[in-house]
């Protein structure tokens, strides 16, 4: 099956993997994943791509400014983003930064969950991720089966608004396909939507 945008083309995917995430399958200690190499998980990430018919750009870099030059060169094609921080995670302001201004949406991933992890290796130090706040979505903890879940979850995602049905104008509606008085509530002043 191949998926496509409104325009006919198909969902271009750029999949980011930060530092230290290279040296996956020799790392010491608590290993959240079944992976000998990051090969291996470009290899998974470019077959779940096949199968849901998008097409993948897949980039691996220990060095911050190299990941924003990647983005500010490949971000304005792309229709959406998985991120993995990696080392990144908890400082990558500059990440954050050029994700937000791409303003693609990105879905971060992690192999092992970072809050379950900070807390118990840093239970004084309240460290978070910045990504988390402008990402569309976080999947973390399922190892590379995330990598996945999140490519699933993002071109369906992606999917559903290409086949949203457009609102039909109607007689006495108004844009947005509200007639008055059918009963659909005006959220009280002041408050949030
Ligand atoms: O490098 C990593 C890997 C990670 O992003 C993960 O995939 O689980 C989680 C981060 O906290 C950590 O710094």
């Amino acid at each position: 099956m191949v998926r496509t945008s409104n325009d006919g083309k198909r969902w271009r995917i750029g999949v980011i993997d930060g530092p230290n995430m290279s040296f996956i399958g020799r790392e010491k200690g608590a290993r959240h994943h079944n992976l000998q190499s990051w090969d291996e998980l470009r290899d998974l990430v470019a077959a779940t791509g096949d199968r849901l018919g998008v097409e993948i750009l897949h980039t691996v870099s220990n060095y911050e400014g190299r990941i924003l030059e990647w983005i500010h060169a490949e971000g304005p094609g792309l229709d959406g983003l998985l991120v993995n921080p990696g080392g990144l995670t908890t400082y990558g302001e500059g990440l954050r930064h050029a994700l937000e201004e791409n303003g693609t949406p990105y879905v971060e991933v992690h192999l092992f969950n970072p809050v379950q992890y900070y807390a118990s290796v840093s239970p004084h130090i309240r460290l978070e991720s910045r990504l988390t706040s402008s990402a569309q979505g976080v999947v973390a903890g399922f190892g590379e089966h995330g990598y996945v879940a999140a490519l699933v979850g993002l071109v369906s995602y992606l999917d559903g608004f290409s086949e949203a049905d457009p609102v039909e104008e109607t007689e006495g509606a108004d844009a947005a396909g509200h007639t008055e008085g059918a009963g659909h509530a005006e959220p009280a002043e002041g408050a949030g939507r």
